[in-house]
């Protein structure tokens, strides 16, 4: 259903292959608000392993049927309201990409990005300290590489949940509440040249959530779209000290 209100509610503007970026900023549209809404309302469950611990002998392994629920952001930021006031919409076409980056700091935590089209994997690269990069606004097809050396770390776990768990298929038509999401640590982490990083395939449908580590400390970037159109959502929230704009020649 989002599918089909989101194709219909950009159809046009993307007929001249040039124009590839739309961005809305203040009140979105009802179908985009409502997709924050429903965004504001999941959670996944996170399935555990129970380890019993008797004297120093860890005397019984089991694994329990009790879950952890997580939200998909932190309560802070889902005391916001509106939670999102600016939306992008991303076009690629085969061959385009994005740069490695991480989303400009004028922007609040809690990041949201829909996947629609064909899939594509995306690029997440540990760089600290997070910084006021290029951001995405350099979206001019084929990307251009990635950060010049991050720094060497270790987790690929995201506030606790590896990235690859923080996925929801909206198609799902159970997705205001009762979602579930597996844990997968085979979502592609590999170590190359003391650069950690992790690849994602984001497939139709797919909602990736940055917050937190995830959106501070992760550069994230496409190197190109191989399979055909790609179209993505990107949800965020302005800062509220960002939010009047200067003219730099006054
Ligand atoms: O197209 C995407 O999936 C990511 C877009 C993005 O990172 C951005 O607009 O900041
Ligand atoms: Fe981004």
């Amino acid at each position: 259903m989002v599918e089909t209100n989101q194709r219909s509610a950009w159809r046009g503007w993307f007929d001249n292959p040039v124009n590839n970026q739309a961005m809305r900023f203040g009140n979105l549209q009802s179908w985009a608000s409502e997709l924050g809404t429903n965004i504001r309302n999941l959670y996944v469950y996170v399935h555990g392993v129970c380890v019993q611990i008797c004297g120093s002998l860890a005397v019984c392994l089991s694994v329990c049927d009790w879950s952890l629920r997580h939200n998909l952001l932190p309560d802070v930021v889902l005391e916001r309201i509106p939670l999102f006031d600016q939306m992008i919409v991303n076009s690629y076409q085969i061959g385009d990409g994005i740069k490695a980056h991480v989303d400009l700091a004028r922007f609040a935590d809690g990041i949201a990005v829909v996947s629609l089209g064909c899939p594509c994997d995306m690029q997440f690269t540990r760089t600290l300290p997070a910084t006021e990069s290029d951001g995405p606004h350099t979206h001019t097809g084929r990307a251009e590489g990635q950060p010049s050396d991050p720094p060497r770390l270790h987790s690929h776990r995201v506030n606790g949940v590896p990235l690859g768990s923080v996925r929801q298929s909206l198609s799902d038509k159970q997705m205001s509440t009762d979602t579930t999401a597996s844990i997968d640590d085979s979502t592609g982490a590999c170590t190359s040249s003391g650069t950690e990083s992790v690849v994602m395939r984001l497939c139709p449908g797919d909602l990736l959530i940055l917050s937190e580590d995830a959106r501070y400390t992760w550069a994230h970037g496409i190197d190109r779209v191989t399979e055909g159109h790609r179209i993505s959502l990107t949800l965020r929230s302005v800062k509220t000290d960002s939010r009047t704009l200067t003219c730099p020649s006054e």
